[in-house]
């Protein structure tokens, strides 16, 4: 599916948006590459919602700019909007007709839908079209969102906290379609809470703060950047030189020494490791351990070290509790 020649599907600049004196974003630059996944996250009132607003029009931004699949959304109308498949965080549905009635009415609106789409999405994510809306439980609403965002193949999906009321084998259908969508060359910018799907779903990831950016980079830098875990098992007799051993390794922030009754009055050390594997290979060469997990850094625990409150501007330094 062709995103046109721009590209970025979109592309904020110093886009600033108050609510009279709350500041909810503060200068966003933005730049979601054409075909990527691209997951933002942040705490409540982040601003992510305020973002994507924008982004569709339902929102004036107070300055700056933004450019959606190449067009400004403010001048963009119902040519742009069909391209959009967006699901807004607060879904309200007509709630008097049925699934398969409120899909059609959608696809009045958003364009063609091939025969077929809808009830193979439905049948996907397990909804029965026929039932009524007003009959349907959170998650099965959910999933009519998510169907009208879908089914008309957009080249940008705009999802606001798509999983939301959905069971976890759902969601890891909704990974499945977003995985698709990607393959076929659409764009999808998404929001999350849910941390592990923006791991599993996204290949770059826009971290937000108080109406801020305060991270964009790929998935996988951002885990990098949180260092491995290691944690090491020794004999107490050990421990000292052990200790002194680790002093000297580049990137090592030792974070608690502790018996560990899994080896009964050994200490266990932990600690968290951004530098060079080499070292800490080296520096633990000698000793006669009981014990040594190295563990990949999760995007969570990056992610909470950025949110952390001491870190307003980057991610913590050594000695955070785990
Ligand atoms: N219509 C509005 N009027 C006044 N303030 C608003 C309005 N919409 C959002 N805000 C404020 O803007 C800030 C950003 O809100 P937003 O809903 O964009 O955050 P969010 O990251 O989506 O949060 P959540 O994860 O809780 O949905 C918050 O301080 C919020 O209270």
């Amino acid at each position: 599916m062709s995103t046109g020649s721009a590209s970025a599907a979109v592309r904020t600049r110093g886009l600033h948006k108050n609510f009279g004196r709350i500041e909810a974003l503060k200068g966003i630059d933005l730049e979601v590459p054409s075909g990527s996944v691209f997951g933002i996250i942040g705490p409540n009132g982040a601003g992510k919602t305020t973002l994507m607003r924008l982004l569709l029009d339902l929102l004036r931004p107070s300055s700056g700019e933004v450019t959606v699949l190449g067009v400004n959304p403010r001048s963009g109308g119902p040519a742009l909007r069909r391209r959009i498949g967006f699901l807004p965080g607060d879904l309200a549905l007509a709630d008097r007709v049925s699934g398969r009635e409120l899909l059609h009415f959608f696809s009045r609106i958003s364009g063609p839908v091939d025969p077929g789409t809808v009830p193979a999405l439905a049948e996907r994510l397990d909804l029965d079209l026929g039932r009524p809306v007003r009959a349907l439980s959170k998650g099965n609403r959910q999933k009519l969102g998510l169907i009208q965002a879908f089914m008309h193949q957009p080249p940008l999906l705009i999802l606001d906290e798509p999983t939301s009321g959905l069971d976890p084998l759902v969601q890891q259908e909704f990974l499945a379609l977003v995985r698709e969508a990607s393959s076929n060359g659409q764009t999808v910018l998404l929001s999350s809470h849910v941390l592990s799907e923006i791991e599993e779903a996204a290949d770059t990831v826009a971290i937000l703060r108080s109406g801020t950016v305060v991270s964009a980079a790929s998935t996988a830098d951002i885990r990098a950047a949180a260092g491995r875990r290691v944690r090491i098992g020794i004999t107490a007799a050990e421990e000292p030189a052990l200790m002194e051993s680790l002093a000297g390794v580049p990137g090592l922030v030792l974070l608690q020494s502790s018996a560990d009754p899994a080896t009964g009055d050994a200490p266990s050390i932990h600690a968290r490791f951004e530098g060079d594997m080499p070292d800490l290979i080296t520096a633990l060469a000698g000793h006669h351990l009981l014990d040594l997990v190295v563990q990949e850094p999760d995007l969570e625990e990056a992610v909470l070290r950025f949110y952390g409150p001491k870190n307003a501007a980057g991610p913590a330094d050594g000695g955070a509790a785990e």
